[in-house]
């Protein structure tokens, strides 16, 4: 297997450079990891891309810092309009009529090889008291900064575990180009009133650097 790894930062990319597997850094939101996807796909021309980093982790995910979201799906959570009664109604790309890809909508399948790889991570990460959760992961331009937020994204999309603001635009660039991907984030922080003083970004990498020792491995 040849894995491409996208990440959003340089601090990322420090963290799992001793992996073996390329590393490309994005820059932050949809727009650079596009872009870098598809240039580093015409390039390397990998058989599976990974977009990795950390997020934050939804309420009624259970998840907390160092637990590890491998994606389902990847979800453009914002992407559509506001309409209906009070203009408080999220309309998809699919109520508003739009294909995104291949007759997809918001939401990109991730590669079928994403529960395999929980269960691996799974595995080695509950010697550390960490856990690796299969489910939706969300792409929003704006960090949530509010309880309200995180309550109306976890309304519209049951189930989502994380948010990030990149993984759907790398699913989706790289499906462009044939390639399967898998969004894989570790939480850094929880989703809801900004503090900034709470995130846990060390702890965070180093749980997915773990799990992605394990993963890639075999
Ligand atoms: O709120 C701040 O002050 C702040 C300070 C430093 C960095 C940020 C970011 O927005 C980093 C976004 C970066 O990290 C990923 N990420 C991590 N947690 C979240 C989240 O809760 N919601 C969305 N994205 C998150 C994201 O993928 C970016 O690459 C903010």
């Amino acid at each position: 297997m040849r894995p491409l790894l996208m990440v959003a930062t340089p601090g990322e990319a420090q963290h799992l450079r001793g992996l073996g597997v390329s590393v490309r850094v994005s820059g932050i939101g949809a727009v650079n990891a596009a872009l870098a996807t598809a240039d580093a796909v015409r390039e390397e021309r990998p058989d599976l891309v990974v977009s990795v980093g950390i997020g934050g982790a939804y309420p009624s995910s259970g998840l907390t810092f160092g637990d590890v979201a491998f994606s389902s799906e990847m979800i453009y959570a914002t992407l559509g309009a506001m309409g209906g009664e009070g203009g408080q109604e999220f309309l998809d790309l699919a109520a508003l009529g739009f294909e995104l890809v291949d007759g997809l909508h918001n939401r990109l399948p991730a590669w079928d090889g994403a529960r395999e790889w929980t269960r691996r991570a799974q595995g080695v990460l509950g010697e550390v008291n960490a856990r690796a959760v299969l489910g939706p992961i969300l792409t929003v331009d704006t960090v949530t900064g509010t309880a309200s937020g995180a309550d109306i994204l976890e309304r519209r999309f049951p189930g989502a575990l994380v948010e990030g603001m990149e993984g759907s635009a790398v699913a989706h660039a790289a499906r462009r180009l044939g390639v399967p991907a898998l969004e894989i984030r570790s939480v850094s922080n929880p989703v809801g009133p900004r503090d900034r003083a709470a995130w846990r970004i060390s702890e965070a990498l180093t749980s997915l650097t773990v799990a992605l020792q394990t993963v890639l491995r075999n």
